[in-house]
């Protein structure tokens, strides 16, 4: 497991996020409320319940096979649930989130899923417009304007010089940036992300968290399914760490420093773990031993 650090992370510009609450609305946050999924005759989640606080980074972190992409997938309404609800929180007050209209969905949620394939030979740029198409109307072309939210978004998770290439001539990690560059032309209130530091290098990996925290702080709340426990304790605020026994489920959620402690992880993963704390930011840092 590596150990992190923020220090390494390239520096780089940051503008601003476009639109967290652009169309005027306030932060909003997410509910998964007893949420079940079954496939083959086999539950895979068993009323699982998962809160992503507002304009935080939530990481969602469980041993391989628990169903972390499961629940995102149906968080995100690419497959519907068998019971449960996914509630979106405003001060105005709760939400359904599955039954919302597609397009004022797409302008409230953008899910990056994990090694998301683009075999259509299209450019990034392009690739990234189609973060903008549920802002606009049906029939319109994109405008200036997203034209100019998608070159930021691309400057933002360092992909701007990949704009002209098509996306299937790029590397996995490159091809990560554009799907988070698309996320964030989508302009979201809530991201989801599956393993965004997949196929990245250690800096990009701590560029990508430092971008996910940013983003936390101008209001999007953000829910991330992550491997590297470490990386989750130097960037979520909350954890939730799912098991499986039989089926999917939440053993413990809450503030990392509470989650992310040997009593929670060590039965979970069948490791013994140690908690140390980074010299320099104070966040806890993990380390493993095979029982
Ligand atoms: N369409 C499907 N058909 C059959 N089984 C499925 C299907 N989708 C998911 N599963 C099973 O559901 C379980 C949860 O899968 P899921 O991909 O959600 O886990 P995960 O926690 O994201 O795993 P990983 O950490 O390995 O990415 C796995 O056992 C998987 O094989």
């Amino acid at each position: 497991m590596t150990q992190t650090s923020e220090r390494s992370a390239p520096a780089r510009t940051a503008q601003a996020h476009p639109a967290a609450g652009q169309d005027g609305t306030s932060t909003a946050g997410l509910a998964a409320e007893r949420v079940r999924w079954s496939v083959g005759g086999r539950l895979i989640l068993d009323d699982v319940d998962v809160t992503a606080p507002p304009g935080a980074v939530t990481g969602l972190l469980g041993p391989n096979g628990t169903g972390k992409s499961t629940l995102l997938r149906l968080v995100a309404g690419v497959q519907a649930p068998n019971g449960g609800r996914v509630a979106l929180s405003t001060a105005a007050g709760d939400e359904d989130l599955l039954a919302m209209p597609r397009r004022r969905r797409a302008r409230t949620l953008a899910f990056v899923e994990q090694d998301a394939a683009t075999e259509l030979p299209v450019t990034v740029l392009d690739a990234v417009l189609l973060g903008r198409t549920p802002h606009r109307s049906l029939l319109a072309g994109p405008t200036e304007e997203d034209h100019a939210i998608a070159r930021a978004a691309l400057d933002r998770v360092g992909a701007l010089p990949l704009a002209a290439r098509e996306v299937t001539t790029l590397s996995g990690g490159e091809r990560q940036r554009v799907h988070m560059a698309r996320a964030l032309a989508q302009a979201p209130r809530v991201l989801l992300l599956d393993e965004p530091t997949n196929h990245l290098d250690v800096a990009a990996q701590l560029a990508t968290m430092r971008l996910v925290r940013g983003l936390a702080t101008e209001g999007v709340t953000v829910l991330a399914a992550l491997h590297d426990l470490s990386l989750a304790a130097a960037t979520c605020d909350h954890a939730v760490v799912l098991a499986t026994g039989p089926a999917g489920h939440v053993v413990a959620a809450g503030p990392v420093d509470e989650v992310l402690v040997p009593e929670v992880i060590d039965p979970v993963y069948g490791v013994r773990t140690t908690v140390l704390r980074h010299p320099r930011t104070g966040r806890p840092v993990l380390t493993f031993d095979e029982r």
